[in-house]
């Protein structure tokens, strides 16, 4: 295995109301990989991802991005490495305009203007909406906005790619779509996901989460003949 390009040591996190949401996490994913994140509704799962580029911070252990510690003073450049798309592209975008959402990255890294027009148009096809930079951001359809919310972060080309439920939302076409967008991408890829089809066409490993802990840490094909796995992941109903 290559030195890690994500590793999360003895993570801990509790929210403010003293909810606790992750235990003791460690976790190692080297460059190149594709790893899946199943588990059950609140697992902690979007907790776990939501440190891969600081929004926020362990209450115990340490969060390393290609070896440099995820805390405040790194935060422009852990930023610029890990891309991460949200869940609801309505965390994501806000500006008026959907060239402003996609430019907004590559505006703050301080890149000239014709590298950011390049990026925004390159993202934009990259995500099959090319022509939609003068659309308002909130009224496009759901799937329109988590594909505009991608291409937010791909402006960036960051190294390493961080998404919450891709999937959701989309319809078949726009899903297998994104699955060979997302296979063309040469980025470490963390993909949080309850999609069967999508863990095992994008992921070779795979993590379940429960309650807040690692259950299992392997292979996708072997974890998917384990049916008590798939159900403690939410990837199967139980009985
Ligand atoms: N802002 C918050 N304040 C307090 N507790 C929270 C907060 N956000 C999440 N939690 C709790 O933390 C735990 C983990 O939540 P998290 O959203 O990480 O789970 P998840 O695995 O992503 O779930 P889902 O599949 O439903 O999106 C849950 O018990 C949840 O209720």
């Amino acid at each position: 295995m290559n030195d890690p390009v994500i590793r999360l040591d003895d993570l801990t996190y509790t929210y403010p109301d003293g909810r606790r949401a992750l235990e003791s996490i460690n976790l190692s994913i080297a460059k190149g990989e594709s790893v899946a994140i199943a588990g059950a509704n609140g697992a902690g799962k979007s907790t776990l991802l939501m440190h891969l580029n600081g929004i926020i911070h362990g209450t115990n252990g340490a969060v390393k991005v290609c070896g440099i510690p995820v805390v405040a003073a790194n935060l422009k450049t852990i930023r610029a490495r890990v891309g991460v798309v949200f869940q609801n592209p309505d965390d994501q975008l806000f500006c008026p305009e959907v060239f402003d959402d996609v430019a907004f990255g590559p505006i703050n890294m301080g890149l000239p203007e014709g590298e950011i027009k390049k990026r925004v148009g390159e993202s934009l096809a990259a995500v099959g909406l090319s022509g939609y930079e003068k659309r308002s951001s909130h009224h496009l359809s759901l799937g329109e906005k988590k594909r505009i919310a991608l291409a937010s972060v791909l402006s960036m080309q960051p190294e390493v790619l961080a998404l919450d439920e891709p999937s959701s939302n989309l319809d078949p076409a726009a899903k297998w779509g994104l699955i060979q967008l997302l296979k063309s991408l040469d980025v470490t890829k963390i993909v949080v996901s309850h999609d069967l089809e999508l863990i095992e066409a994008l992921c070779p490993r795979l993590v379940i989460m429960s309650k807040g802990k690692i259950l299992a840490d392997g292979e996708t094909c072997g974890i998917m003949k384990n049916r008590e796995l798939l159900v403690a992941g939410g990837l199967a109903a139980p009985g």
